[in-house]
């Protein structure tokens, strides 16, 4: 069933237009993130669905019921949506219980902060007031306040940007966990990549007002539309190739591609399919490295022409040589093609006489 649908959405603030016909589709029960840079109109996003907003154009149903068209304008408090602000915003002066409680029918209450208690793993605190907990626990007092009247889509504004990166990857886990056992359609905005891939069912990449490409996590950071999108879901290494069918010539060798294509392209590495290998096809010189507990991210300046980049990205498991080192990079497919190379790219590939299968 459609939770969410939003279509050919216009939303301005004074003359400037910051929705410019924006489609979204979210399904009832999944997880979504609205992924996109600081002033892309995420908020605003936000703001039409919960009804803070009015939208010039476009039409926003949940659930089959229209809640903004040219006609309609349901209220905020009459649309069954639930909304969790960056910093929680708790009632300092009401317990948690009491925060939790807020806006329930009395006699709903007790039974339904016990249970919400327990969701969000805070039982036996409710009696305690916002400042003595945690930020983390905080913003969990605000995940519960805002299930607790059984909204049909919850709406969470980068919830995690103020807590440090540590209990952020604990907490959305555990956020993404309790929505799932309360089996809630959410939308989350956030400007973190790393958040939009762990969190989410289906990230929706905003980009000059619309979508620029909806789809998985996997396909998203694999197969990207373009190299815009290649870049906003993490770090990207863009290189020529000539497409031949199922196979892409690379200064790296013959690569099998995600999609069969033909002619001159480019084609989206990600840094986890280089490696350093003695035997491999490009000649590059360490630049700088660091450790990063899991792996090492090396840059590399990679010999001119070829159809490469002027500097490369690999994650490596073990210690790249210090910089300044001449290395030898290999590289493991799919390739997957994000947009023509341009005229250049398969002549200068030809030119350095790239190895071609
Ligand atoms: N109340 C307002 N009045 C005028 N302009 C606004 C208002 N709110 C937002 N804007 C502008 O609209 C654009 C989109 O803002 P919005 O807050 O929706 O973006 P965002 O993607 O959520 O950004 P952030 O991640 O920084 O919160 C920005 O250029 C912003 O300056």
């Amino acid at each position: 069933m459609t939770g969410l649908s939003i279509t050919g959405l216009r939303a301005e603030h004074g003359r400037n237009e910051v929705l410019t016909g924006l489609d979204l589709v979210v399904e009832d029960g999944a997880l979504a993130c609205v992924l996109g840079p600081s002033g892309c109109g995420k908020s605003t996003l936000l703001r039409v669905i919960a009804g803070f907003h009015r939208p010039t154009a476009g039409a926003v149903e949940l659930r089959g019921r229209t809640l903004a068209d040219q006609r309609t304008w349901v209220p905020a408090e009459r649309r069954r949506i639930g909304y969790m602000p960056q910093d929680g915003a708790l009632f300092p002066h009401l317990t948690i219980a009491g925060n939790i409680g807020f806006g329930l029918p009395r006699a709903a209450r007790r039974g339904r902060v016990a249970e919400l208690l327990e969701l969000v793993g805070l039982a036996g605190l409710g009696e305690r007031h916002p400042h003595q907990l945690s930020g983390g626990q905080q913003q969990r007092v605000a995940l519960a306040r805002a299930l607790a009247p059984a909204p049909e889509l919850l709406l969470l504004d980068e919830p995690f940007a103020a807590l440090d990166a540590a209990l952020r990857a604990d907490l959305r886990a555990e956020v993404a966990a309790t929505l799932r056992a309360a089996g809630a359609t959410a939308i989350l905005v956030t400007h973190d990549q790393d958040e939009a891939l762990s969190f989410a069912d289906l990230i929706a990449v905003v980009r000059g007002g619309r979508i620029a490409q909806t789809g998985t996590p996997d396909e998203l950071y694999h197969r990207p539309a373009d190299p815009e999108v290649a870049r906003t879901l993490g770090e990207a290494n863009l290189v020529a190739a000539e497409l031949d069918g199922e196979t892409g010539r690379t200064a790296f060798g013959p690569l099998p591609l995600t999609a069969a294509g033909t002619g001159s392209a480019q084609v989206l590495l990600r840094p986890g399919q280089l490696r350093l290998d003695e035997a491999g096809a490009v000649a590059a010189r360490v630049l700088r490295s660091h450790f990063r507990g899991h792996d090492h991210r090396v840059e590399l300046s990679p010999e001119p022409g070829r159809g490469l980049p002027e500097r490369l990205i690999a994650y490596t498991d073990t210690a790249p040589p210090p910089a300044g080192s001449p290395v030898r990079l290999a590289a493991t497919g799919p390739a997957h093609a994000v947009g023509g190379g341009g005229a250049g790219a398969a002549s200068r590939l030809a030119d350095a006489g790239a190895s071609v299968g």
